[in-house]
């Protein structure tokens, strides 16, 4: 370390000893990997030095009261820079922080640190978080999903597929009863979940409370008719933690297997309704509502795959987490990458899915991802390729949107779904068979017959922002 460390006024991060190339990470230390974009005249080395200061201890000045502590140890380490592979001002800052740093089982702490100050940087045109290594010391402090995947399908009693859902439209001006009229039909034609948007809390013309009660009627009425465990998420998200107790336990006492919140509640919030989740053994569904404002751009702000891992720990059995065909954002590969990350227990670095540190989960259960928005029944072999088996499906528009009614949509999307397993379970190559597949099943299903004529032909190829550096040919389950 530079003998300079000790003057005054304003020293280079490296210099005050934030640049250690010669560190090698502990296997406790937390990891984070940056995507640095200098100022003109800044090194990269200088600018990671200074993202590993501004995300630990360091202020833009010596302080003597460093002197009090043992700041070696408590010191951010940006340990490497690499060039961005085509970019000629771009690099990936790797960093660890020794696990004294944080405060356990805390997302409010971890985030407070590592992007609480840092993005605003001058001496930074960009900064963005790409992947962060939580180490398993760590893991251990979280609650983790409230019931996770496997328990989820023991509640509910449904294997070997992905589940069904639909969000109802319109999202918002629709009257509790005609509500609850939608998800009954929904779930009555097939599905296994309807859902609430993410704007639906308790606007005047839909007391939360009436939509709860027609809701709920509409799922008993579902599951007396189907003989199925159906649910209804209903959405909790409110303005004060006393609000969203009151409803979900108003959700609970009304017998609904699952409750909604969405991403805008903050992270606090969130890992309070898990643990009231695991409390009262009700599913937490979490809408990713608002994440696009800072995980779309590639140079700035903080990608899904941190999100998806900061998810688990806080205790969401549910996130929405891309379609890859669908009408929102989502590069194939970069989706498989946050299915991985949400859903195995040891997820190995892999540059091809934007993943950049091994991660292991501990036995921690696995969050089940949420495909959702713009997808219809024509895509369903698509769907099952690129997000297997252990996913939730949700047609909003292609539910409630089919010419012959709500409950012949939903009639569709498990008609299509059913054939496309039973393709795959008999071994068939049900992507490049999969349009022959779901037209030998329209011959039997006016529903999915007509769903295809309507829908068959819709996609959304539009280049996405968000890629790997690496690129190559998708990856599949
Ligand atoms: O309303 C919808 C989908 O409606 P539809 O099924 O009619 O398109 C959801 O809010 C989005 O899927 C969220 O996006 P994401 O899942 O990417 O967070
Ligand atoms: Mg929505």
């Amino acid at each position: 370390m530079s003998a300079g460390r000790w003057s005054a006024g304003v020293i280079p991060y490296a210099e005050m000893g934030y640049w250690r190339p010669d560190y090698e990470p502990k296997d406790s230390d937390i990891l984070a990997a940056f995507r640095i974009t200098p100022q003109k005249g800044v090194p990269p080395e200088e600018a990671g030095a200074a993202v590993a200061g501004e995300s630990s201890t360091a202020t833009w000045t010596v302080v003597w009261t460093d002197r009090l502590t043992s700041y070696e140890n408590y010191q951010g380490k940006c340990y490497k820079v690499e060039p961005v592979p085509g970019q000629d001002n771009q690099f990936i800052a790797y960093i660890a922080y020794d696990l004294d740093l944080f405060e356990e089982g805390s997302i409010a702490n971890l985030t407070s640190s590592i992007i609480g100050n840092v993005f605003g940087f001058k001496a930074l045109k960009a900064l963005r978080l790409e992947d962060m290594r939580i180490p398993t010391h760590y893991v251990k402090t979280f609650q983790g999903p409230a019931h996770g995947i496997v328990m989820e399908r023991e509640y509910l009693g449904k294997f070997g597929r992905p589940l069904l859902g639909a969000t109802v439209k319109p999202k918002l001006g629709l009257s509790a009863r005609n509500y609850g009229r939608v998800v009954y039909e929904a779930l009555r034609g097939g599905l296994d979940f309807t859902k609430d948007d993410e704007n639906i809390n308790s606007q005047p013309f839909m007391r939360w409370r009436d939509r709860f009660l027609y809701c709920m009627e509409g799922v008993q009425r579902a599951q007396a008719a189907t003989g199925e465990v159906k649910g209804h998420y209903l959405n909790v998200t409110a303005a004060t933690m006393e609000d969203m107790y009151e409803r979900a336990e108003f959700a609970r006492d009304l017998g609904s297997v699952i409750v909604m919140i969405d991403l805008t509640i903050g992270y606090t919030a969130i890992q309070s309704m898990a643990k009231w989740a695991r409390r009262n053994g009700v599913i937490l569904h979490l809408h990713r509502a608002g994440h696009s404002t800072y995980t779309r751009q590639k140079s700035h702000g903080v990608n899904f795959r941190v999100i998806a891992k900061w998810m688990r720990l806080a205790g969401v059995d549910h996130i929405h987490a891309g379609t890859v065909v669908g009408k929102l954002e989502g590069d194939p590969n970069s989706v498989r990458g946050y299915y991985d990350t949400l859903r195995l227990d040891k997820v190995e670095a892999d540059p091809v899915k934007g993943l950049y540190f091994d991660q292991e989960w501990a036995s921690m259960p696995g969050t089940m991802p949420v495909a959702s928005g713009g997808i219809h029944a024509g895509q369903m072999h698509q769907l099952l390729h690129y997000l297997g088996e252990d996913s939730i499906l949700q047609f909003g528009g292609g539910t409630i949107g089919h010419p012959m009614g709500i409950s012949a949509g939903a009639a569709a999307n498990r008609v299509a779904l059913e054939a496309m397993i039973k393709a795959r379970n008999e071994g068939r190559d049900y992507l490049a068979e999969g349009p022959d597949i779901l037209r030998a099943a329209a011959k039997h299903s006016r529903e999915l017959d007509i769903a295809l004529s309507t829908w068959g032909d819709i996609t959304f190829t539009y280049e996405s922002t968000d890629t790997p550096d690496v690129v190559e040919t998708p990856v599949s389950v």
